[in-house]
């Protein structure tokens, strides 16, 4: 399949990497002149164009917006050349359809929230459409975004917090990460260590809870022995607010 991205900077970018494993998958791309772009054309082997109309005259089957949110529309709104054979597929945070529909009234357009991990195909994309889209077009949607992780259907109304969670949250997560990074290496392990120890920790954990789909509190009671090191450790989070700290950061991100 024939799929353009609109956009190569961090989500573009990682977008492409989840795309590239699979041989089917052709991929073009388009982004004003830029050497760091270039070079990634080269490295990761897409076709770029440095001009939209250029771009459109390929067809892609599926086209894919990552450009920065605030010009998002004006970028779709260049999208004139296209048939209605191609399906647009926005990613820009905080744009609704509708917006879409004032110049796009020809074309399928979706929305998503995807994340950074789809760039290693263990994403967590949010993904809303219009509920008129047809069966035919909203299944190659989702069976086309599973390549790069789980999908998760909601109303466009939910599609924010969805968003907050799944596309803000790996940059939480990670900063969860340095932090036990700094603990172990605070403790005299060497830094890759650290890291390496922090990671693996996170995904088995976060493993665990995907597949048995127990709730956390139950799993952390697994770990919690009566009158052991886990608990103190569980204390001094509560005493430093650190639920409060990961709930007050999700509504932050999620006013915007
Ligand atoms: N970074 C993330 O984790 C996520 C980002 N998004 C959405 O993805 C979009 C891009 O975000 P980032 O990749 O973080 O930003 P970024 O700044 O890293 O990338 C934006 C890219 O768009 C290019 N660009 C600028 N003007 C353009 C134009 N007129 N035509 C084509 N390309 C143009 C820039 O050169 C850059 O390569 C935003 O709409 C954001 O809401 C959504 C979910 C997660
Ligand atoms: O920070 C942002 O605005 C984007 C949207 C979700 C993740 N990154």
């Amino acid at each position: 399949m024939k799929i353009g991205i609109i956009g190569v900077g961090h989500m573009g970018t990682a977008i492409i990497e989840g795309l590239r494993v699979n041989p089917d998958n052709e991929i073009i791309a388009e982004n004003p002149v830029n050497p760091r772009v270039d070079k990634l054309a080269q490295e990761l082997g897409f076709s770029l164009y440095n001009d939209i109309n250029e771009f459109q005259k390929q067809k892609p089957e599926i086209i894919i917006l990552t450009t920065p949110a605030e010009i998002t529309l004006r970028v779709a709104n260049q999208l004139r050349q296209l048939d209605s054979s191609t399906i647009v597929i926005s990613a820009a945070a905080g744009i609704k359809i509708a917006e879409f529909r004032q110049f796009l009234s020809h074309l399928d357009i979706v929305r998503i929230i995807p994340n950074i991990p789809v760039s290693v195909n263990a994403g967590t994309i949010g993904l809303s459409c219009e509920d008129d889209l047809d069966e035919e077009s909203k299944t190659k949607v989702i069976n086309f975004l599973k390549q790069l992780g789980d999908v998760i259907p909601v109303k466009e109304n939910d599609l924010s917090i969805v968003g907050t969670i799944g596309g803000c949250g790996p940059a939480f997560v990670d900063i969860f990460l340095d932090a036990l990074g700094d603990a172990a290496v605070l403790n005299g392990l060497n830094r890759d260590t650290a890291n390496q120890l922090a990671a693996s920790m996170v995904e088995g954990s976060a493993k665990l809870a995907y597949r048995t789909k127990l709730a956390p509190a139950l799993l952390r009671d697994k770990v919690c022995s009566p009158g052991g090191t886990t608990i103190q450790g569980v204390q001094a989070l509560e005493k430093n607010g650190f639920r409060y700290a990961i709930m007050d950061a999700v509504n932050k991100a999620n006013k915007n």
